[in-house]
């Protein structure tokens, strides 16, 4: 039960989080910073939005792990406290843990929280690329997800959504459209490309290309059937990029590992970088693993 209740509060506070992204963004005050190397940037927005997760969750969950990406936020202020939140999510709680993971204590959990993903697209107004990513892991295994999207659109309105799915019950929050037999349609980065990206996509020869910012939101494309893979041939992404939507697309029956098709690991002690890319698909998995080349991550 520990993980539901820790699960349902991710899921208020993503909720929350991505009011915090939408305020910022309206106030136009975005405070961008370099981070250093290519378009790693960061706002007051990411800053802001992880303040409020990890001190919420840090109050709600207090024997949880919780690794966020951004490493210059100070939870001793009095802002902090003020941004903290013991919301839960009332969808989450009216299910019940999945016999697999009941065993599961708080202690296990390890919470990765991406406040902001597809920072580089939200300075540039790309608002639709832009989510809040919280992925829970249990002995070292995406087991629960949260994605919320703030400026998803219903019927011309920007309401938001919510995607958030755990491992042996479900996923819930998306339409899923049928999808053709046979079609490869990738996804990949759109502002960090590099030869190995675009050399492995080639030898997969995909039917289409579509290139958004955003570990996210090229994870909803997965999940929803408008792309059929999701790869990355190149570092870049950390283990806050792709938890929360492995859980998502492995709740369904899909599968993310690196290009390779090596397992993603998510324990505590874990380095961040997923050195050997990403890959998630829903079928037609292995295809895509036999297209990378061995060597294509030295290039
Ligand atoms: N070369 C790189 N350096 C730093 N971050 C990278 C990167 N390549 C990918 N990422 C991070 O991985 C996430 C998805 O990237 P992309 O849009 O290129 O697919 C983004 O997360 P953030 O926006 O949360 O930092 C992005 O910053
Ligand atoms: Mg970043
Ligand atoms: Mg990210
Ligand atoms: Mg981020």
């Amino acid at each position: 039960m520990a993980l539901m209740r820790t699960m349902s509060a991710c899921v208020a506070v993503a909720e929350k989080a991505g009011g915090v992204l939408r305020d910022i963004m309206t106030s136009g005050n975005l405070g961008i910073i370099d981070k250093g190397g290519i378009n790693n940037l960061q706002t007051l927005a990411d800053k802001k939005a992880q303040l409020l997760i990890v001190s919420s969750l840090m109050k709600h969950s207090p024997k949880a792990t919780i690794i966020g990406e951004e490493d210059d936020v100070d939870y001793t202020t009095e802002e902090a406290k003020s941004l903290i939140t013991l919301d839960t999510s009332s969808d989450v709680l009216q299910h019940s843990c999945p016999e697999s993971l009941a065993h599961i204590n708080e202690e296990d959990l390890v919470i990765w929280v991406d406040p902001l993903d597809g920072t580089k697209e939200y300075t540039e107004g790309r608002k639709q690329d832009v989510t809040v990513l919280i992925g829970i892991a249990a002995h070292g295994e995406a087991v629960a997800g949260v994605i919320y999207q703030p400026w998803y659109e219903v019927q011309g309105k920007e309401t938001g959504r919510t995607l958030w799915g755990v491992v042996g019950l479900g996923a819930f929050g998306f339409n899923r459209q049928p999808v053709p037999e046979g079609r490869k349609i990738i996804t990949t980065t759109r502002s960090h490309m590099q030869q190995s990206v675009q050399d492995a996509i080639d030898s997969c020869k995909p039917d289409k290309l579509i290139q958004i910012g955003g570990s996210g939101s090229k994870c909803i494309l997965v999940i929803e059937g408008l792309a059929d893979a999701y790869l990355f041939a190149s570092p870049g992404t950390k283990k806050w990029d792709t938890c929360a939507g492995e859980a998502i697309i492995k709740a369904l029956g899909g599968k993310m590992t690196d290009v390779f098709g090596n397992p993603i690991h998510y324990g505590a002690d874990v380095s961040y970088p997923n050195k050997t890319g990403v890959l998630a698909a829903m079928r037609d998995f292995d295809f895509y693993v036999s297209k990378i080349p061995a060597n294509i991550m030295d290039r």
